[in-house]
């Protein structure tokens, strides 16, 4: 289970949420919702342990992640704003250089993915002749490689076609019946007509309560 516990999140002395507790479980797809600005990205910022909470904390099977951090790098695969795609190298390369990084025992066919995700004839490309949602494409064919139970995912259909949003989609609902976590954030509204799909609406705290 990941769970956040009562958590609260300051930016430059302004509260943007306070007290917020939501659990993950396995099989379980879950939307972050809200306006531009209210704190999704800041959430997920908390929920990889890249930043400490301002109250509260984030536990994965009842440990503070912060204290587990080996095992829970493990298990979490986050794809920000920041795609990290290497613009030097080739889609192919990127990928290659991904899964020797993360999964080097791994045997899958590459230019399969690549192809999964719509870059056939493409992957010799250095990446910075690819276009955004082409770029976008390169780094979310890692998930394709990962082995990774937490998916985090701050917009991922950012620059990405309707029918590329379908193939995503149809993979989150393949990794949440093995058992896989997928949170996200979009603006887009889902096609995910299934019992493990929620979504959690971010609110602006009230005026009187946003200065800490
Ligand atoms: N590095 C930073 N330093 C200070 N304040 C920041 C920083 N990053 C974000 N903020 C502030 O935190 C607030 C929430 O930003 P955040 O990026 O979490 O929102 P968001 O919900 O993801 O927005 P969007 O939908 O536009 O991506 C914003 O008001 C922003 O100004």
């Amino acid at each position: 289970m990941l769970e956040a516990r009562a958590l609260s999140c300051v930016r430059e002395d302004r509260l943007l949420f306070k007290d917020l507790s939501f659990s993950v479980d396995e099989g379980q797809i879950l939307q972050i919702e809200g306006p531009n600005g209210v704190g999704k990205t800041s959430l997920f910022r908390l929920l990889a342990g890249l930043q400490p909470a301002y109250a509260g904390d984030v536990f994965w099977h009842d440990h503070a992640i912060a204290s587990i951090r080996e095992q829970f790098y493990q298990q979490l695969l986050f794809l920000g704003h920041y795609t990290g795609v290497k613009p030097e190298l080739t889609a192919f390369e990127n990928l290659r250089f991904f899964q020797k990084m993360h999964n080097p025992t791994q045997q899958q066919d590459l230019w399969a993915v690549l192809a999964q995700v719509g870059l056939a004839g493409y992957e010799d490309l250095l990446s910075s002749q690819l276009s955004a949602g082409q770029q976008r494409r390169v780094a979310l064919a890692r998930l394709w490689l990962s082995d990774a139970n937490i998916w985090l995912l701050d917009e991922p259909f950012t620059a990405i076609d309707k029918k590329g949003v379908k193939v995503l989609e149809q993979l989150f609902l393949k990794h949440a019946a093995r058992g896989g976590r997928v949170i996200l954030t979009t603006h887009q509204d889902l096609q995910l007509d299934n019992q493990m799909f929620s979504t959690l609406s971010l609110r602006k705290p009230a005026p009187e309560q946003q200065y800490v």
